[in-house]
């Protein structure tokens, strides 16, 4: 039996870690304030932004959600971009994603002062993150190395396959894991053989985007896989990348969807935003 790597314990921790956080940086007359852009009317991005305005709040952290149609222009959202880098109310900002059709997110993200990237995402940020340089980082990659040290599970010298090479989750998963010393293989949709490279995993981390993909086949006795996966089923319910009831007989420590990687990714977030604040000399 595996453990399972319980997201929303270590989550709470780290939320606690970040209230204290906001209470110094108030003592000291400064403040925090997280906003979010939000654009259009998917259900999953109005969802997870409802979630991240109760998780700044039960942190004590203020927050704004700035609300657009589906055909909001580009030009205006390039307008509330420079708007909210030079507002100094505003520690950091993300632009939620993905933006409805018609709408490009590279050049908003890009736009975002790295300073204020909370989300870790702009391409100087990236570019820091994969030189070693000191830099926000993004929530879910962050969450996840968060995750397994806090449950003593190390990285160093091991083999770590990352599943997915997306610029939201797998490349900056990779160049972390990197950073703590494990070996690195990335795999995607054309690896050959993908069943036998990620066997050679210590550490699976699967951020394929496909659901319940991952079988016991794909999986080394006693290996830590961690599922980036989410999915809604038709039937009610989340599913994951992974398929757990398979997988987590065989593995030594797995994480649950829900409960695994979303709540640390919405963590991260906030640590983000503290630590964004706490650089703003202001
Ligand atoms: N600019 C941007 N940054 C993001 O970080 C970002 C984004 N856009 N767009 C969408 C994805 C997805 N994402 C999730 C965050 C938390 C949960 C989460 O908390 N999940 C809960 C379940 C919540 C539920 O019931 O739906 C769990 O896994 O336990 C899931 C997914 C952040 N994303």
């Amino acid at each position: 039996m595996a453990r399972i790597l319980d997201g929303k314990a270590t989550a709470a921790e780290i939320k606690a870690e970040v209230a204290a956080g906001i209470e110094e940086l108030e003592a000291a007359g400064r403040s925090v304030r997280l906003d979010v852009v939000l654009v259009g009317d998917d259900p999953a991005s109005a969802t997870y932004v409802g979630g991240k305005e109760a998780d700044a709040s039960q942190v004590g952290m203020a927050s704004r959600v700035h609300r657009f149609p589906a055909g909001v222009t580009q030009q205006r959202l390039t307008d509330l971009v420079d708007e909210l880098n030079h507002d100094p109310a505003v520690s950091g900002f993300i632009v939620q994603l993905p933006l409805p059709e018609g709408l490009d997110p590279l050049p908003l993200i890009s736009r975002i002062r790295p300073e204020k990237d909370v989300d870790g995402l702009n391409p100087e940020s990236a570019g820091r993150l994969s030189m070693g340089l000191p830099s926000l980082m993004p929530c879910t990659p962050h969450g996840i190395i968060q995750l397994l040290r806090r449950h003593d599970l190390p990285l160093e010298g091991r083999e770590a396959v990352v599943l997915g090479r997306s610029n939201l989750v797998g490349k900056p998963m990779a160049q972390l894991l990197l950073r703590e010393n494990a070996t690195v293989t990335v795999c995607h949709s054309r690896t050959r053989g993908l069943a036998e490279v990620a066997s050679r995993a210590d550490i699976l981390i699967v951020a394929s985007g496909q659901r319940e993909m991952v079988g016991a086949e794909h999986v080394k006795e006693g290996a830590v896989v961690v599922d980036v996966g989410i999915h809604r089923k038709q039937e009610g319910g989340l599913a994951g990348d992974v398929r757990f009831d398979e997988v987590e007989p065989k593995a030594s420590a797995i994480t649950p969807v829900p409960g695994g990687v979303g709540p640390m990714t919405r963590a991260m977030l906030l640590h983000n935003a503290l630590q964004a604040a706490r650089a703003t000399l202001a």
